[in-house]
Order: C-alpha cells, then sequence, then structure tokens
C-alpha cells in the first residue's frame, strides 16, 4: 500500500477531499511567504474536521521554539515536518522538547545530497526526501520541481520516507516505480491554481499512487 500525504490544506473543502480520496496525511503549512499558508487558528479548526486515521502533519521552516510551542498548544498534531536547514541536533532537540514524531526533509539535486540522508536518519522518525529548490526560488518547497528520481532508486535508509518534489497525477506512479517509494507527497501537482486544491487532481492522485504499488506475489504452489 502506498500512503500519500497532500500538503497545503487551507480550507474544509481541502480536507474533506483528502479524506474522501483515501490520503494518510493532511499537511498544514505555517511558512508565512507560501500562498499555501494557514495561521495556527486556520489550522486547528481543519484539523478538527479530519477524521479519525488522517495524520496532520505541520509544515515549518527553521520555525523557532516559539511558532512550535504555538503550533503544538493551538492544533491537535501527529507530527512535525522540518522543511529547512534543521541540524541533526535540532531535530533531535525538537522531537525531544515536543514529543511528537518528526520528520525531517532533504533536499536532492545530485549524488552529494545523499549523504545528509543518512546522517538524518539516525535522528528523525521519518525522513521526506525531496527536490533541491530552485536557487533564487522563495520557497523551500512546494516548486513543482522534481530530481531525478534513478539517483534513489533501490536505495534504502534507516527509517520510513517519503519521496516529494514535482510530483503529479501524470507521473506518480513512475516515480514510485523507479524509487521503491512507499510514501509520497504532492502540493502544488494537486491545485488548480497556486495555493489552491483541486478535489479532481487529489483523487486522481491517490488512485495513480495506489494502482502503482507492487502487486503481493502469487503464494507458491508445489506442483503435484
Ligand atoms: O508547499 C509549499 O508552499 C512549501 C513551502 C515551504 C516549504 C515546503 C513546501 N512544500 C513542501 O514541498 C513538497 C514538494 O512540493 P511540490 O509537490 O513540488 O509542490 C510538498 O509536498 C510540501 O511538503
Amino acid at each position: 500500500m502506498i500512503r500519500v500525504k497532500i500538503c497545503g490544506l487551507k480550507t474544509l473543502a481541502d480536507v474533506q477531499a483528502v479524506a474522501a480520496a483515501g490520503a494518510a496525511y493532511a499537511g498544514f503549512n505555517f511558512f508565512p511567504k507560501s500562498p499555501r499558508y494557514v495561521t495556527p487558528a486556520q489550522a486547528r479548526e481543519l484539523a478538527l474536521e479530519a477524521p479519525v486515521g488522517l495524520a496532520k502533519v505541520a509544515l515549518v521552516v527553521d520555525a523557532t521554539d516559539d511558532l512550535l510551542d504555538t503550533l503544538v498548544e493551538t492544533v491537535p498534531l501527529d507530527m512535525l515536518q522540518l522543511h529547512g536547514h534543521e541540524s541533526p541536533e535540532r531535530v533531535a532537540e525538537v522531537r525531544a522538547r515536543y514529543g511528537l514524531p518528526v520528520m525531517k526533509v532533504l533536499g536532492v539535486a545530485g549524488e552529494e545530497d545523499l549523504a545528509q540522508i543518512l546522517d538524518h536518519s539516525v535522528v528523525a522518525d521519518q525522513l521526506l526526501i525531496d527536490a533541491k529548490a530552485p536557487k533564487g526560488a522563495v520557497l523551500p518547497g512546494g516548486n513543482g520541481v522534481s530530481f531525478d528520481w534513478r539517483l534513489i532508486a533501490g536505495r534504502r535508509w534507516l527509517r520510513p520516507w517519503m519521496l516529494a518534489g514535482g510530483l503529479t497525477p501524470d507521473n506518480v506512479a513512475e516515480a514510485i516505480r523507479l524509487t521503491g517509494a512507499s510514501q509520497v507527497d504532492v502540493a502544488s501537482g494537486v491545485e488548480s491554481a497556486p495555493g489552491q486544491k483541486d478535489a479532481l487532481r487529489i483523487a486522481a492522485f491517490v488512485r495513480a499512487a495506489a494502482e502503482a504499488a507492487p502487486k503481493p506475489k502469487p503464494a507458491f504452489v508445489m506442483p503435484s
């Protein structure tokens, strides 16, 4: 089974579309420059509407303890997604301070970016392997940019991981087959305009990911 995270939900209709499609994670974005930004109070209202079983993830970028304190006190959360330049030491600190699972995002553009994944896999609960943001981009993620998936084909890490970066309903199946990902994350690829989620694209994305899941091998039957 492929677990899908839809990131950057802003409305109740978004939460309903994500739940109806069968996604596993709903992401709320607390990076103020993002077109997907929500305030802690808005996220609280949305998170309270999420059905049981839909994990609520807070996306933050180099967040201060003050922001994290506010989020954890305001929003019922299941996971923190650290999408900035957080060091392994900071990841460990956040984990210890809040007692929530932490997913650390690592940006990949080339082979040289793979070592950092190993460093973080010792401390994070999950890893999110995303494309590195293009030079000069305002957003550190959510740019609809992919990396060369062959760089991580067949690789395994110590922790559960997700693939992100430029995924869409049209390419997610190929991305899963090439990388062996069992979890995928998308923001812009299921939108009709920046920050505007599209329920049909969300459903198509989750369906395409599910169809790409490796099929269980039939049991071997001894010929008589
Ligand atoms: O989506 C954003 O606006 C965003 C802002 C700041 C950091 C991360 C952000 N999004 C994350 O990036 C991945 C990939 O996005 P995309 O699918 O390529 O648009 C996304 O899944 C979010 O976790």
